[in-house]
Protein backbone atom coordinates (compact mmCIF):
# COMPACT_ATOMS: atom_id res chain seq x y z
CA UNK A 1 0.00 0.00 0.00
CA UNK A 2 1.43 3.41 -0.99
CA UNK A 3 1.89 6.03 1.63
CA UNK A 4 0.89 9.52 0.97
CA UNK A 5 2.27 12.28 3.54
CA UNK A 6 0.11 15.07 3.88
CA UNK A 7 1.49 16.40 7.35
CA UNK A 8 4.55 18.55 7.22
CA UNK A 9 8.10 17.34 8.25
CA UNK A 10 9.66 17.72 11.54
CA UNK A 11 10.69 20.90 12.14
CA UNK A 12 12.76 22.67 9.60
CA UNK A 13 15.73 24.46 10.55
CA UNK A 14 16.21 26.94 8.39
CA UNK A 15 19.44 28.92 7.88
CA UNK A 16 21.76 30.90 5.51
CA UNK A 17 23.38 27.68 4.38
CA UNK A 18 19.93 25.83 3.89
CA UNK A 19 18.21 28.80 2.96
CA UNK A 20 21.16 29.05 -0.34
CA UNK A 21 20.81 25.58 -1.19
CA UNK A 22 16.64 24.87 -0.90
CA UNK A 23 16.54 28.18 -3.04
CA UNK A 24 18.49 26.98 -5.72
CA UNK A 25 16.56 23.16 -5.72
CA UNK A 26 12.99 24.87 -5.50
CA UNK A 27 14.49 27.11 -8.54
CA UNK A 28 15.03 23.64 -10.66
CA UNK A 29 11.63 21.80 -9.14
CA UNK A 30 9.71 24.85 -10.33
CA UNK A 31 11.02 24.62 -14.14
CA UNK A 32 9.80 21.27 -13.90
CA UNK A 33 13.29 19.96 -13.45
CA UNK A 34 14.20 16.65 -10.89
CA UNK A 35 16.39 17.66 -8.17
CA UNK A 36 19.33 15.09 -6.14
CA UNK A 37 20.44 15.70 -3.29
CA UNK A 38 23.59 14.02 -3.40
CA UNK A 39 25.75 13.87 0.24
CA UNK A 40 27.24 11.99 2.55
CA UNK A 41 25.69 10.22 5.04
CA UNK A 42 24.19 12.92 7.74
CA UNK A 43 24.48 16.15 5.98
CA UNK A 44 20.72 16.75 5.77
CA UNK A 45 20.02 15.64 2.77
CA UNK A 46 16.12 13.52 3.57
CA UNK A 47 15.19 16.47 5.87
CA UNK A 48 15.98 18.88 2.88
CA UNK A 49 14.33 16.52 0.51
CA UNK A 50 10.91 16.93 3.31
CA UNK A 51 11.33 20.30 3.30
CA UNK A 52 11.57 20.93 -0.61
CA UNK A 53 8.67 18.68 -0.85
CA UNK A 54 6.40 20.70 1.49
CA UNK A 55 7.27 24.16 -0.43
CA UNK A 56 5.66 22.43 -3.87
CA UNK A 57 2.72 22.06 -1.48
CA UNK A 58 1.43 19.12 -3.06
CA UNK A 59 0.82 15.62 -1.59
CA UNK A 60 4.54 14.00 -0.80
CA UNK A 61 4.91 10.06 -2.35
CA UNK A 62 7.96 8.34 -0.37
CA UNK A 63 10.20 5.47 -1.58
CA UNK A 64 13.24 4.03 -0.14
CA UNK A 65 15.58 2.53 -2.65
CA UNK A 66 15.91 -1.11 -2.08
CA UNK A 67 18.07 -3.61 -4.03
CA UNK A 68 15.05 -6.65 -4.11
CA UNK A 69 12.78 -3.67 -6.35
CA UNK A 70 11.62 -4.67 -9.80
CA UNK A 71 9.93 -2.31 -12.06
CA UNK A 72 6.54 -3.26 -10.52
CA UNK A 73 7.49 -1.99 -7.08
CA UNK A 74 7.88 1.33 -8.85
CA UNK A 75 5.46 0.86 -11.63
CA UNK A 76 2.37 -1.40 -10.05
CA UNK A 77 1.72 -5.17 -10.80
CA UNK A 78 -1.17 -7.85 -10.92
CA UNK A 79 -2.03 -8.77 -7.24
CA UNK A 80 -4.64 -10.18 -4.87
CA UNK A 81 -7.98 -11.38 -6.45
CA UNK A 82 -11.00 -9.80 -7.15
CA UNK A 83 -13.73 -12.20 -6.81
CA UNK A 84 -17.06 -12.60 -8.64
CA UNK A 85 -19.74 -15.79 -7.57
CA UNK A 86 -23.21 -15.65 -9.79
CA UNK A 87 -25.83 -17.72 -8.39
CA UNK A 88 -28.75 -18.85 -10.76
CA UNK A 89 -31.82 -19.94 -8.96
CA UNK A 90 -33.89 -19.53 -11.95
CA UNK A 91 -35.80 -22.84 -11.64
CA UNK A 92 -35.60 -23.29 -8.01
CA UNK A 93 -34.90 -26.69 -8.21
CA UNK A 94 -31.74 -25.91 -9.87
CA UNK A 95 -29.05 -24.09 -8.25
CA UNK A 96 -26.16 -23.16 -11.20
CA UNK A 97 -22.83 -21.25 -9.36
CA UNK A 98 -20.40 -19.50 -11.63
CA UNK A 99 -17.37 -18.29 -10.02
CA UNK A 100 -14.92 -16.19 -11.50
CA UNK A 101 -11.52 -15.21 -9.89
CA UNK A 102 -9.72 -11.90 -11.69
CA UNK A 103 -6.36 -10.82 -10.69
CA UNK A 104 -6.54 -7.35 -9.82
CA UNK A 105 -4.27 -4.25 -11.12
CA UNK A 106 -2.38 -2.59 -8.51
CA UNK A 107 -1.12 0.91 -9.01
CA UNK A 108 2.70 1.29 -7.54
CA UNK A 109 3.17 4.90 -5.70
CA UNK A 110 5.71 6.08 -8.82
CA UNK A 111 2.78 5.24 -11.13
CA UNK A 112 0.00 6.99 -8.30
CA UNK A 113 2.50 10.30 -8.54
CA UNK A 114 3.02 11.11 -12.22
CA UNK A 115 -1.18 10.42 -11.93
CA UNK A 116 -1.88 12.56 -9.49
CA UNK A 117 0.71 14.79 -9.55
CA UNK A 118 2.48 14.50 -6.31
CA UNK A 119 5.81 15.36 -5.30
CA UNK A 120 8.11 12.12 -5.45
CA UNK A 121 10.48 11.86 -2.87
CA UNK A 122 13.00 8.74 -3.83
CA UNK A 123 15.31 8.32 -1.22
CA UNK A 124 18.86 6.28 -1.46
CA UNK A 125 17.18 5.98 -4.81
CA UNK A 126 20.73 4.11 -6.33
CA UNK A 127 19.86 1.25 -3.30
CA UNK A 128 17.83 -0.06 -6.12
CA UNK A 129 18.96 -1.80 -9.06
CA UNK A 130 19.29 0.23 -12.17
CA UNK A 131 16.74 -1.84 -14.23
CA UNK A 132 14.18 -1.12 -11.32
CA UNK A 133 14.48 2.37 -11.92
CA UNK A 134 14.57 2.42 -16.27
CA UNK A 135 10.51 3.85 -15.98
CA UNK A 136 11.97 6.99 -14.45
CA UNK A 137 13.65 7.62 -17.85
CA UNK A 138 10.71 8.02 -20.05
CA UNK A 139 8.67 10.13 -17.04
CA UNK A 140 11.30 12.68 -16.33
CA UNK A 141 12.41 12.82 -20.00
CA UNK A 142 9.15 12.57 -22.18
CA UNK A 143 6.93 13.05 -19.19
CA UNK A 144 5.42 9.45 -20.03
CA UNK A 145 5.08 6.62 -18.08
CA UNK A 146 5.64 3.01 -20.07
CA UNK A 147 2.95 0.68 -18.54
CA UNK A 148 2.96 -2.63 -18.78
CA UNK A 149 0.76 -4.28 -20.89
CA UNK A 150 -0.95 -6.22 -18.60
CA UNK A 151 -2.06 -3.21 -16.36
CA UNK A 152 -5.12 -3.11 -18.65
CA UNK A 153 -4.61 0.76 -19.50
CA UNK A 154 -2.76 2.39 -22.38
CA UNK A 155 0.07 1.85 -23.06
CA UNK A 156 1.44 5.01 -21.59
CA UNK A 157 0.15 7.24 -18.54
CA UNK A 158 0.68 10.78 -19.40
CA UNK A 159 2.57 12.39 -16.33
CA UNK A 160 0.53 15.31 -14.44
CA UNK A 161 2.02 18.53 -15.25
CA UNK A 162 2.94 18.74 -11.53
CA UNK A 163 4.75 15.95 -10.82
CA UNK A 164 8.13 16.24 -9.66
CA UNK A 165 10.79 14.35 -8.51
CA UNK A 166 13.60 14.82 -5.42
CA UNK A 167 16.28 11.88 -5.19
CA UNK A 168 18.67 11.31 -2.23
CA UNK A 169 22.42 9.26 -2.66
CA UNK A 170 25.81 9.53 -0.75
CA UNK A 171 28.47 8.56 -2.99
CA UNK A 172 30.24 7.19 -0.20
CA UNK A 173 28.64 4.42 0.33
CA UNK A 174 29.47 0.64 -1.41
CA UNK A 175 27.75 -1.59 0.06
CA UNK A 176 24.20 -2.21 -1.03
CA UNK A 177 24.31 0.67 -3.73
CA UNK A 178 24.43 0.43 -7.38
CA UNK A 179 25.73 3.17 -9.56
CA UNK A 180 23.28 4.97 -10.86
CA UNK A 181 23.10 4.86 -14.57
CA UNK A 182 24.47 7.58 -16.44
CA UNK A 183 21.29 8.48 -18.69
CA UNK A 184 18.83 8.72 -15.23
CA UNK A 185 21.83 11.35 -13.63
CA UNK A 186 21.47 13.05 -16.86
CA UNK A 187 17.97 13.34 -16.53
CA UNK A 188 17.92 15.61 -12.93
CA UNK A 189 19.89 18.51 -11.78
CA UNK A 190 22.56 17.16 -8.90
CA UNK A 191 23.36 19.37 -6.03
CA UNK A 192 25.74 18.32 -4.32
CA UNK A 193 25.96 18.56 -0.25
CA UNK A 194 29.21 18.61 1.61
CA UNK A 195 29.00 19.10 5.58
CA UNK A 196 26.18 22.25 6.93
CA UNK A 197 28.24 24.62 8.05
CA UNK A 198 29.26 25.16 11.66
CA UNK A 199 26.20 27.67 12.69
CA UNK A 200 23.59 25.63 10.64
CA UNK A 201 24.84 22.50 12.63
CA UNK A 202 24.84 24.51 15.79
CA UNK A 203 20.89 25.64 15.13
CA UNK A 204 19.84 22.74 14.34
CA UNK A 205 21.48 21.72 18.26
CA UNK A 206 19.50 24.54 19.57
CA UNK A 207 16.33 24.18 18.01
CA UNK A 208 16.08 19.87 17.80
CA UNK A 209 17.77 19.87 21.15
CA UNK A 210 17.38 22.52 23.61
CA UNK A 211 20.56 23.31 24.15
CA UNK A 212 21.87 26.41 24.71
CA UNK A 213 24.03 28.52 22.18
CA UNK A 214 27.59 28.01 24.01
CA UNK A 215 27.40 23.96 24.91
CA UNK A 216 25.69 23.13 20.96
CA UNK A 217 28.59 24.93 20.22
CA UNK A 218 30.87 23.21 22.15
CA UNK A 219 29.52 19.71 20.76
CA UNK A 220 29.89 21.12 17.39
CA UNK A 221 33.28 22.03 17.66
CA UNK A 222 34.24 18.45 19.29
CA UNK A 223 32.49 16.27 16.59
CA UNK A 224 33.57 18.03 13.63
CA UNK A 225 37.29 18.40 14.99
CA UNK A 226 37.13 14.72 15.47
CA UNK A 227 36.22 13.87 12.26
CA UNK A 228 37.81 16.46 10.24
CA UNK A 229 41.60 15.46 12.07
CA UNK A 230 41.30 11.81 12.00
CA UNK A 231 40.33 12.63 8.02
CA UNK A 232 36.69 10.54 8.14
CA UNK A 233 34.75 11.50 5.13
CA UNK A 234 31.31 9.67 6.40
CA UNK A 235 31.33 9.74 10.34
CA UNK A 236 30.63 11.11 12.72
CA UNK A 237 27.84 13.64 11.35
CA UNK A 238 25.53 15.55 12.66
CA UNK A 239 23.38 12.88 13.90
CA UNK A 240 26.44 12.21 16.40
CA UNK A 241 26.08 15.78 17.52
CA UNK A 242 22.13 14.95 17.71
CA UNK A 243 22.94 12.15 19.98
CA UNK A 244 25.24 13.53 22.36
CA UNK A 245 23.12 16.56 22.82
CA UNK A 246 20.17 14.79 23.14
CA UNK A 247 21.50 12.52 26.19
CA UNK A 248 23.46 16.34 27.41
CA UNK A 249 20.03 17.43 27.94
CA UNK A 250 17.95 15.13 29.00
CA UNK A 251 20.08 14.14 31.48
CA UNK A 252 21.46 17.06 32.58
CA UNK A 253 25.39 16.66 31.93
CA UNK A 254 27.80 19.59 31.93
CA UNK A 255 29.40 20.17 28.57
CA UNK A 256 32.56 20.80 29.91
CA UNK A 257 36.51 18.97 30.28
CA UNK A 258 35.76 17.70 33.90
CA UNK A 259 32.58 16.14 33.26
CA UNK A 260 33.44 12.38 33.10
CA UNK A 261 29.85 11.35 32.02
CA UNK A 262 30.34 13.86 29.12
CA UNK A 263 33.73 12.69 28.45
CA UNK A 264 32.40 8.85 28.19
CA UNK A 265 29.59 9.41 26.49
CA UNK A 266 31.78 11.21 23.75
CA UNK A 267 33.90 8.61 23.56
CA UNK A 268 31.16 6.15 23.26
CA UNK A 269 29.37 7.78 20.51
CA UNK A 270 32.67 8.88 18.74
CA UNK A 271 35.73 6.15 18.77
CA UNK A 272 33.05 3.37 17.28
CA UNK A 273 32.89 5.78 13.93
CA UNK A 274 37.13 5.77 13.87
CA UNK A 275 36.76 2.12 12.60
CA UNK A 276 40.45 0.62 13.59
CA UNK A 277 41.97 4.02 14.21
CA UNK A 278 40.29 3.58 17.98
CA UNK A 279 43.75 4.67 19.53
CA UNK A 280 44.32 7.18 17.68
CA UNK A 281 41.08 8.38 17.73
CA UNK A 282 41.11 8.19 21.93
CA UNK A 283 44.34 10.33 21.50
CA UNK A 284 42.65 12.71 19.64
CA UNK A 285 39.45 12.77 21.57
CA UNK A 286 41.08 13.68 25.24
CA UNK A 287 43.10 16.04 23.43
CA UNK A 288 40.05 17.86 21.74
CA UNK A 289 37.88 17.54 25.63
CA UNK A 290 40.83 18.67 27.11
CA UNK A 291 40.35 21.81 25.30
CA UNK A 292 37.39 22.34 26.41
CA UNK A 293 36.44 25.32 29.59
CA UNK A 294 36.45 23.37 32.92
N1 LIG B 1 17.69 21.68 8.38
C1 LIG B 1 17.45 20.78 9.35
N2 LIG B 1 16.57 21.05 10.31
C2 LIG B 1 16.33 20.17 11.32
N3 LIG B 1 16.95 18.99 11.46
C3 LIG B 1 17.85 18.66 10.52
C4 LIG B 1 18.16 19.52 9.42
N4 LIG B 1 19.08 18.93 8.63
C5 LIG B 1 19.34 17.75 9.21
N5 LIG B 1 18.61 17.58 10.34
C6 LIG B 1 18.66 16.41 11.25
O1 LIG B 1 19.95 15.81 11.13
C7 LIG B 1 19.86 14.39 11.07
C8 LIG B 1 20.46 13.89 9.76
O2 LIG B 1 19.69 14.41 8.67
P1 LIG B 1 19.17 13.49 7.44
O3 LIG B 1 18.64 12.19 7.93
O4 LIG B 1 18.31 14.35 6.62
O5 LIG B 1 20.57 13.25 6.72
P2 LIG B 1 20.86 12.40 5.39
O6 LIG B 1 21.92 13.15 4.66
O7 LIG B 1 19.61 12.09 4.67
O8 LIG B 1 21.51 11.09 6.04
P3 LIG B 1 21.57 9.57 5.44
O9 LIG B 1 22.29 9.65 4.13
O10 LIG B 1 22.37 8.84 6.49
O11 LIG B 1 20.15 9.12 5.35
C9 LIG B 1 18.37 14.05 11.21
O12 LIG B 1 18.12 13.77 12.59
C10 LIG B 1 17.67 15.33 10.80
O13 LIG B 1 16.43 15.45 11.44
Amino acid sequence: MATVLQARPRQFVNTAYTERITRRALRYLQSGFAVHLRGPSGTGKTTLAMHLASLMGRPIMLIYGDDRFDSSDLIGGRTGFTHRRVVDNYIHSVVKTEEDLQQRWVDARLTLACREGFTLIYDEFNRSRPEANNALLSALEEKLLVMPPDSNRSEYLRVHPQFRAIFTSNPEEYTGVHKAQDALLDRMITIDMGEPDIETEKEILISRVGLSGPDALKIVHVVRAFRRKLDLTQHPSLRSCLMIGRIVKEHELAVSKNSADFRALCADVLLARAGKRQDEGSQLLNHLLDQLPG
